[in-house]
């Protein structure tokens, strides 16, 4: 079942389009990466899915009805991190929280709970008495994340999440978005240039270039598209030398200096032949794995294939 869909999407300021004919079609459950170049249109979408702005065409569905149709009460079932998070300045971290558990109908109690857990994970008690005005970017951030999730909504839209986060941060945002997807089904749309985050949360990518979907799949499709290479490591030089000469028919890239080769995997049977090829000449690499392309050169690559 799909949680959001969008049909032929397209936003136009002026005479600039943002966004053209874009069809999301994001499944219950699943952590979507949006990803895209500055300027792609990932926060357009996002903003017309929340019904802060209107699209020029299309429409928008998301879970199962048209945005444009829906009730206060839908959204309660939304939440959402939309680039600068809001909050009080002049109020403590844990006085804006509760205003912010207490706005989603949450009771005392639950939201007393609610919000210690969270506060712990992203490890903001000990900021809880201190002024939102004092708090650092990636604190700030964390204030918005917990606006975005403090109820459980079904569906979450994540605007670059991890903005101004130290790797710690990264690390307890991760695990809380993978929480939620996993504890309560949420689905989950998330845009952040951080790839090397996304790669390890995402189970459905989305590629938004120029304001147009140039690639939607499921993270098995991008596993198996991703390019993989062999990587070969010899005990000596010699043996690195042999290697590449027996298998000059394949286009190898060396470093010398760890006596390794990488070769591309372009065929199902590269690896097998690969191996039976320097068995046959008495050649053994002291160790042999498949690496496959991160999900960042594999974006890079989609990009500047379709530029
Ligand atoms: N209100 C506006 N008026 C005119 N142009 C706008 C407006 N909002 C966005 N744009 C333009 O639309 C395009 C898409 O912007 P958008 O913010 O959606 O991109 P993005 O993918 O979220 O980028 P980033 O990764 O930098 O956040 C950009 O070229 C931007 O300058």
């Amino acid at each position: 079942m799909l949680a959001i869909e969008t049909d032929n999407l397209s936003k136009n300021y002026h005479e600039f389009q943002a966004l053209n004919n874009v069809n999301l079609k994001i499944e219950s459950g699943s952590i979507y990466g949006f990803i895209g170049l500055n300027g792609a249109g990932k926060t357009t979408t996002m903003r017309i899915l929340l019904n802060m702005i209107k699209a020029s065409k299309g429409n928008a569905q998301i879970l199962g009805q048209d945005i444009s149709h829906v009730s206060a009460e839908f959204w309660n079932q939304v939440g959402y991190l939309i680039e600068t998070p809001h909050a009080y300045k002049n109020m403590t971290v844990k006085e804006n929280l509760d205003i912010y558990g207490e706005l989603r109908m949450l009771s005392k109690h639950d939201r007393r709970k609610r919000i210690n857990e969270l506060m712990d994970i992203l490890q903001l008690t000990q900021y809880k008495n201190t002024l939102v005005r004092d708090l650092s970017l990636g604190n700030n951030q964390k204030i918005g994340l917990i606006k975005a999730l403090i109820h459980h909504p079904k569906i979450l839209l994540l605007d670059e999440p991890t903005n101004g986060l130290d790797p710690t941060g990264l690390t307890a945002v991760r695990r809380l978005i993978l929480d939620e997807a996993k504890n309560y089904g949420t689905t989950i749309l998330i845009s952040s240039h951080i790839l090397d985050e996304m790669e390890k949360m995402v189970t459905e990518i989305g590629i938004l270039n120029h304001g147009q979907l140039i690639l939607q799949q499921s993270r098995n499709e991008f596993e198996k598209d991703a390019r993989k290479t062999l990587h070969l490591k010899f005990s000596s030089a010699s043996d690195m030398q042999a290697a590449k000469i027996v298998m000059k028919y394949i286009l190898v890239r060396e470093s010398p200096k760890e006596r390794k080769i990488e070769v591309p995997i372009i065929a199902e049977k590269t690896v097998n032949q690969v191996e039976q090829t320097l068995a046959t000449n008495q050649i053994f690499p002291i160790s042999n794995h498949v690496e496959r392309e991160s999900l960042e050169k594999y974006f890079l690559r989609e990009i500047g294939e379709k530029q």
